[in-house]
């Protein structure tokens, strides 16, 4: 007996690694189909490719051959995402937020979330709301992922091993939660060693897979549970099909979601409040932004008001350009090494969302720093008899500039956090820093083997940007660096660098997803 109404259906799946310079097949033509409501026990030895088919089911990584289908949708389809819920094996907590601010921005990302009270008392993380999730001890750790995984209120529930580190008690605890979802229809899949769990959740369990490591074939043992389920979906189905030809059916668009693909205002604020505080916990960041900024305002006493002008310009939009590039790459590498990127990718929030969230953090950042120079420009000259501070229109022009004109570095870093691994984006920051210092007029020809090597800075869209800094803040460094007076080929030139930046964003995005 089949039944057309399946949650998760595999066809012909395949995947090959190559393990050791040798093609190995994980998974060898696999066929699935499991119904709404089913309980599945996913089981094999280590490397029998269960994670690898988990992967698979979530859009994380894409098959060889064969398909598979989430309620109808493909798994890269952003509508599919919001019925997946997953606990995966090697995700970390991302750095800087509470318990109750990480499950709060999980709540933003989905239309329909479960309340915060109730996912931590599911969760079972009542008294450790306010904890860094970073903070957690494994048990909890675990029951945080769980919170993530619930919050979105998925219909479909995918655990990846996941009492890994929970003692007796915390365990039984777990499965308590997870048959509360079972017992509401949901689907699950979840994956276990554990002779404890199996036993635990014996009575659940509809159907057992078992992979196996020589062939990568799938072994299925149905558990009498699974038959009443198949009746039901099929009485479900012929009911249906007697609806639907009495024209009974209801109306498709009123049932239409939202489609989660697109940009989302809610998971914007959400994704931009937890980026700001983040920023705003980073020490480094509060240093050296606010401190630099600061210092560069403070200056004014030291100069003439045009020195002041042209020193606070060019100082200001190498510290924009640096403290923000840094910020974004490197947390960005950071949240990739810590697999938290690749739990963010099982939500429905899209690329546009998630990029449009970080540069409005990039560009909030570069505002308070242009700001505080100008105002403690201001503070330092109510102190000063020789100082002659005031507030004049190029300090706005020049913020303006300052802050817009960052915007393809942002989205520029953002692939670098992609593509690189922390260290490595250290590194590419240091080798930034000199470009910027190039940039901005510092004489590297004579350590050049080729002369003209020096003129490629003018492709380059820190020159650019100096140039743009050059004309609204009037800069005139003596032999240095001035404004070469061609104001609309800087703007043109930094306008072709964000479409750039962008495409090469999404291209980086994507691979990742391919590379799982
Ligand atoms: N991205 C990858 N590139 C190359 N080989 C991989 C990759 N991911 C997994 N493998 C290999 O594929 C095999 C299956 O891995 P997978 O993690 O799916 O197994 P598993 O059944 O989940 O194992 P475990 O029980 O230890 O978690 C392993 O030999 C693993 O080393």
């Amino acid at each position: 007996m089949k039944t057309a109404i399946t949650a998760i259906k595999v066809q012909n799946l395949s995947k090959t690694y190559v393990i050791n310079k040798q093609k190995q097949k994980v998974l060898d033509n696999i066929n699935l189909e499991i119904l709404p409501g089913e309980f599945i026990l996913l089981r094999g030895d280590n490397g029998s490719g269960k994670t690898t088919l988990v992967n698979l089911i979530c859009g994380l990584q894409n098959p060889d051959e064969g398909s598979i289908e989430i309620f109808g949708k493909s798994p890269k389809d952003p509508q599919a995402h919001l019925k997946l819920g997953t606990m995966l094996q090697r995700a970390k907590p991302v750095e800087g937020l509470t318990v109750k601010e990480t499950i709060r921005l999980f709540q933003s990302y989905y239309p329909k979330p479960f309340e915060l009270g109730d996912t931590i008392e599911r969760s079972r993380l009542t008294g450790k709301q306010n904890d860094y999730a970073t903070s957690l001890a494994g048990g909890q750790a675990q029951s945080l992922y769980f919170a993530l995984a619930i919050v979105g209120n998925p219909d479909i529930l995918i655990l990846d091993e996941p009492t890994n580190n929970l003692s007796v008690e915390a365990r039984a605890n777990f499965w308590k939660q997870v048959r509360e979802f079972d017992r509401q229809g949901k689907t699950i899949l979840a994956i276990s060693h554990s002779e404890q769990d199996c036993d635990e959740i014996a009575d659940l369990v509809t159907r057992e897979l078992r992979l196996s490591n020589e062939t990568g074939d799938v072994d299925i043992q149905e558990f009498p549970r699974y038959q009443a389920l198949l009746n039901y979906c099929t009485e479900l189905e012929a009911a249906a099909n007697v609806k639907s030809e009495s024209g009974l059916q209801g109306n498709a668009a009123s049932t239409a979601q939202s489609d989660p693909g697109s940009f989302s205002l809610k998971a914007f604020w959400g994704q931009l409040y937890v980026e700001l505080l983040q920023s705003f916990r980073k020490v480094d960041t509060i240093v050296v932004g606010v401190g630099l900024a600061i210092f560069a305002g403070f200056s004014i006493e030291q100069n003439t008001p045009d020195q002041f002008q042209s020193l606070l310009a060019a100082s200001l939009a190498a510290l924009v350009i640096f403290v923000c590039v840094s910020q974004f790459g490197l947390k960005i590498a950071s949240e990739r090494d810590r697999g938290w990127l690749k739990l963010l990718r099982i939500t429905p929030l899209s690329f546009t969302t998630y990029v449009a969230a970080k540069v409005g953090n990039f560009l909030v950042l570069a505002s308070l720093m242009t700001g505080l120079a100008f105002v403690s420009g201001w503070i330092a000259s109510q102190f000063s008899e020789t100082s002659s501070f005031m507030w004049e229109p190029w300090m706005f022009y020049l913020s303006f500039i300052l802050v817009l004109g960052v915007v393809p570095f942002a989205i520029f870093s953002f692939s670098l956090g992609y593509l690189f691994k922390t260290e490595s984006v250290s590194w590419a920051l240091l080798a930034l820093l000199a470009i910027i210092a190039v940039s901005f007029g510092f004489d590297i020809s004579p350590l050049l083997p080729q002369p003209w090597i020096a003129d490629v800075v003018l492709f380059l869209p820190t020159y650019h940007y100096g140039q743009l800094v050059a004309w609204m803040g009037e800069i005139e460094l003596e032999g240095i660096f001035r404004f070469d007076g061609y104001h609309w080929i800087h703007i043109l030139w930094l306008l072709w660098w964000t479409v750039v930046a962008g495409m090469f964003a999404r291209w980086v995005y994507r691979r990742e997803q391919l590379s799982g």
